[in-house]
């Protein structure tokens, strides 16, 4: 889930800042925050034909804006953490990580919680003098931030805590929302896989200032907990070179380690899904026809079967859900949106924006906003 990039700030200092990059459909941002998890792909494109505003909230910068911190980070206790799923282990080769010390369900709420800090992509300081205020207002006795581990740091700085903050920053903090990145303290301690290999997914509840973490796959007691660190839908040594380069790990995951026919294979069908994807969202500026779209939307979720990677189909649904209702196929958009509401549930939560904007959609199709807005036409049944 990351990606460095060159900031500028105000006064022209230069830093690099690494965050992570979640799954995303496209081909190089990142972030899946609440908002972007939606139909940000499609709805970017479509924005052309229907005029809504495209939200792309994947550039990976670490712009300086003001100051803003959220409450330190809370495990949110209330709901299924009662029943806690994971411990936090240390792990031959990879520091920490989050083991399940049960088996979880697909769809699991694994964690539920607030930034140690939350910092504004742009700010009008450097970013050291900006993090040593905002590290200044955290108690002594809250030793989160410090304790989280950090890469790519020589090893002459390591007494310079101003340093330090900034390398746990570029190692941990994540999207939040927008216009913000943040550091949580316990998703900080995921690790990562690629592709299929991956089985838990974050994402960011503006509304609630929170980031949840969900199980995409079922997890047996004893596997670790892995979330994707970038967008995963490319060549295993481009992958490889990203992480290595950005993460400072050699992946050794279970799609990583496959023998080098299956690799190819598997790097055929990643590169064949982003590909897939690109031609989808060209639905928007009329390219293609409806009923195409939502072939490839068909040939991308079996080609997700085949890989084991699930991730993102709540998104590809719902984006089948706007074809559909914009060619006025009711049918249609009550089948997709309920796929949507299925896979939003596991990857963003039952109770998402995501999920109840679907379950509105299988109730009242008519009044979605991208209705009849092209010709009307069946774009077929679902078949997935
Ligand atoms: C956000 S931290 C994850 C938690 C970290 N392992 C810890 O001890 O706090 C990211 C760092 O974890 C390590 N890491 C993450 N995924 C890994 C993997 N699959 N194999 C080896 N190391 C990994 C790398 O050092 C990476 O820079």
């Amino acid at each position: 889930m990351a990606r460095r990039n060159r900031t500028t700030n105000t006064e022209g200092e230069k830093e690099a800042v690494t965050t992570k990059q979640p799954p995303t459909n496209n081909t190089g941002p990142k972030a899946y925050t609440r908002t972007a998890a939606g139909t940000t792909r499609i709805r970017t494109c479509l924005s052309l034909v229907v005029l809504l505003t495209a939200v792309t909230f994947g550039i990976w910068r670490w712009p300086w804006l003001g100051i803003s911190r959220s409450p330190g980070g809370i495990v949110d206790q209330s709901e299924s953490l009662y029943d806690p799923a994971f411990e936090v282990a240390d792990l031959p080769g990879r520091g920490k990580g989050l083991i399940a010390i049960r088996d979880i369900q697909q769809g699991e709420l694994l964690i539920k919680e607030r930034p140690v800090l939350r910092i504004p992509q742009q700010i009008n300081t450097s970013p050291t003098t900006y993090l040593s205020q905002i590290l200044s207002t955290l108690p002594p006795s809250d030793t989160r931030f410090y304790n989280l581990s950090f890469v790519h740091l020589p090893p002459h700085l390591h007494h310079d805590p101003l340093q330090v903050a900034l390398a746990i920053v570029q190692t941990n903090a994540v999207s939040a929302g927008p216009d913000h990145v943040g550091v949580f303290p316990t998703m900080a301690r995921l690790n990562h896989a690629c592709a299929g290999a991956f089985n838990a997914v974050y994402s960011w509840r503006e509304g609630e200032g929170v980031l949840v973490v969900h199980a995409l796959k079922g997890i047996s007691k004893g596997q670790e907990l892995l979330t994707t660190y970038t967008d995963s839908k490319r060549k295993r040594d481009d992958r490889r070179n990203y992480l290595l380069s950005q993460y400072a790990f050699n992946c050794t995951c279970a799609v990583c380690s496959l023998p080098p026919s299956e690799s190819a294979a598997s790097d055929q069908r990643l590169e064949t899904m982003a590909s897939l994807y690109q031609q989808f969202a060209s639905w928007g500026t009329g390219a293609i026809d409806g009923r195409e779209a939502a072939d490839i939307a068909r040939a991308i979720w079996n080609l997700g079967d085949e890989e084991g990677y699930w991730s993102e189909r709540g998104r590809l649904a719902g984006d089948v859900v706007w074809v559909a209702a914009a060619h006025s196929d009711i049918s249609a958009m009550r089948e997709w949106a309920e796929l949507a509401v299925r896979w939003y549930g596991y990857e963003l939560g039952r109770d998402s924006e995501q999920v109840r904007e679907m379950e509105e959609v299988v109730s009242r199709p008519e009044k979605h906003r991208g209705w009849g807005t092209r010709t009307e036409m069946a774009i077929g049944d679902r078949e997935i």
